[in-house]
């Protein structure tokens, strides 16, 4: 209230006074209308996008392609970082067949209790989305008889004296297509060649521990927590060559921290392991930047032991005839060993891509597109901006940490739905009983039923085309473990139609209102081809997000 004796001219002050603090009240509020519409004009040109699939479906992979595409600079960057991981899904084969070999030394029994994953067998977790025909029994095995070696193999390594090198036998040609009786006698060189290659067990334990292997997470009922241990984990169960043992799998909540991590085991180590002396041939010279830490030096130093143990025809036979087939597994390195087993390795792009380094969070990766894209000269001017922001969402896709993804789905633009189509003989490693093409569909029917998701632009990867190739090359019948596939051609191009068939169908059916969905059969490692689909991915994605914008 102004004063009761208030003057004309301390009136006429005030009210200027309160002009003035109005106009700058005003001012503020205006200001800040501004940048909260800017902020929502911005926050409406980000393109968000949701990667999903199940675990090892090939989700970071697909986000590595678009980070080394689309932001290659802060690729290179981080490049070398990706060493200690390469080091370590290398040192986890070699440190697999060592474990696969003590086995057959101390005559295990051969699993076989896992070799029929079909899509719906007795007892096992079915949704009938796939073959409603299949609710029943057990099918014919399809599996061709493994001829087995004597399960207590001859072992006189007893008093061998240590040689500077072990020789071995080689395999004659390639042994995934190897069908003579398998030769699995392992001999006192294959005992001696073990324990030269003992070290690599605490060099994966430190490698593992030092980038986080606090963030492991455990599948198996039985795996010890020390590192040279067999877990009772179920592994990829391939047509006839299945595993029921693996080592557990490094895992981490954040790349960026156990990439980190790994570069300062260089640090670290550097100094000491210049004048380390273990007493084996080191390989090519150390002193490229950031070599010569303590595994780098290890693993060149047992280069040509892990070459002879991967090369070695009766290794191999041990392999087969326990079902362990590496060459398909996640981060398989052993064929460049050449190359990665030495001082001076640099991890090349497309070993970054294959490297196997598990999600157990969420990361979130902001990509800045510099080239103007395909629509950009359809939509020319402020609309060149829109869309140039984009936020990729990678999660983990393992059964026990997807309720993660649902708070993405209230936000996102889009989703990058990876279903491996070459696991159609596959279990799920976390639960058995289920079969991963199924649950791949299972999952992609959740996804195209969410409510929160029905304007959401839904692509779809039938990915991993590469395996499902020689997979159906080496003789795996899809019809075995889905009926309904009945006679067609056992061929990729029918598989992949009368698949990407199968998810349409489910879009449509389960779909709240009629979306467009995109289908691209990829083999994400296939950096060149991936790069071409990614192209035609962003602007169909940028295409729906300008639709959904206004702007067209
Ligand atoms: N041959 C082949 N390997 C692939 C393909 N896609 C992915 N991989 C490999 O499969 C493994 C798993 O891929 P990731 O991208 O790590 O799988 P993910 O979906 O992120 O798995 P989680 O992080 O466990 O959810 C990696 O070793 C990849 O190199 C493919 O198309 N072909
Ligand atoms: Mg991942």
């Amino acid at each position: 209230m102004p004063p009761p004796n208030e003057t004309p001219a301390a009136r006429a002050l005030r009210e200027r006074q309160e002009a003035e603090a109005q106009r700058t009240s005003d001012k503020i509020d205006e200001q800040i209308r501004a940048e909260r519409a800017a902020m929502k004009k911005k926050e409406k040109g980000i393109v968000r996008v949701l990667l999903l699939g199940q675990s090892e479906s090939g989700k970071s992979t697909t986000l590595k392609n678009f980070r080394m595409k689309y932001a290659r600079s802060a690729w290179k960057q981080e490049r070398a970082s990706w060493r200690a991981v390469i080091q370590l899904n290398l040192l986890r084969s070699i440190n697999t067949i060592l474990d696969v070999m003590q086995a057959e030394m101390d005559g295990e029994p051969v699993d076989g209790s896992n070799e029929e994953p079909r899509v719906a067998e007795q007892g096992m977790i079915t949704t009938g989305i796939i073959d409603d025909s299949m609710g029943g029994g057990p099918r014919t095995p399809i599996s061709p008889a493994t001829p087995t070696s004597p399960s207590t193999p001859s072992m006189p390594w007893a008093n061998t004296p240590f040689g500077s090198t072990v020789s071995l036998s080689r395999p004659s040609g390639s042994s995934s297509t190897q069908t003579s009786p398998i030769d699995s006698t392992l001999t006192n060189q294959h005992q001696l060649l073990k324990l030269r290659l003992g070290p690599l067990r605490r060099v994966e334990f430190d490698l593992r521990r030092r980038l986080g292997a606090g963030a492991d997470e455990d599948y198996g009922s039985n795996t010890e927590a020390s590192f040279g241990v067999l877990g009772t984990v179920t592994n990829t169960a391939r047509g006839t060559l299945i595993s029921k043992r693996s080592r557990s799998e490094f895992g981490v909540r954040k790349w960026k921290d156990a990439l980190e991590n790994g570069q300062q085991v260089m640090g670290r180590w550097h100094a000491r392991a210049r004048s380390s002396e273990l007493g084996h041939d080191a390989g090519s010279a150390g002193g490229a930047s950031g070599a010569g830490d303590e595994a780098t030096e290890v693993i060149a130093s047992c280069r040509e032991d892990m070459k002879s143990l991967w090369m070695d025809a009766a290794v191999r036979g041990v392999l087969k005839k326990r079902k362990m087939r590496l060459e398909d597994s996640a981060g398989f390195f052993l064929n460049d060993l050449d190359r990665i087993a030495t001082r001076a390795y640099e991890p090349s792009d497309d070993d970054v891509v294959r490297a196997r380094l598990r999600t157990l969070g969420v990361q979130e990766h902001r990509i800045h597109f510099e080239q103007p894209m395909g629509q950009s000269q359809l939509f020319p001017g402020s609309i060149a901006d829109f869309g140039r922001e984009w936020v990729l969402y990678d999660v983990g896709g393992s059964r026990t940490i997807r309720h993660a993804w649902v708070p993405f789905f209230d936000n996102v633009n889009a989703i990058i739905f990876l279903a491996p189509i070459s696991c159609f003989d596959e279990r799920l490693l976390e639960d058995s009983r289920v079969n991963r093409l199924e649950d791949s569909f299972l999952l992609w029917r959740t996804v195209c039923s969410s409510k929160l998701l029905s304007r959401t632009t839904l692509i779809l990867f039938l990915n991993k085309c590469d395996l499902l190739r020689r997979k159906l090359r080496s003789g795996v019948l899809v019809k075995n473990y889905l009926p309904s596939f009945g006679n067609r051609p056992n061929d990729p191009p029918t598989v992949v139609k009368y698949l990407k068939e199968k998810f349409r169908d489910i879009s449509k059916q389960y779909s709240p209102e009629p979306r467009v969905t995109y289908y691209y059969p990829t083999s994400v490692t296939d950096t060149k081809a991936t790069a071409a689909t990614l192209q035609t991915v962003r602007d169909a994605i940028l295409l729906e997000h300008l639709k959904s914008a206004d702007f067209v």
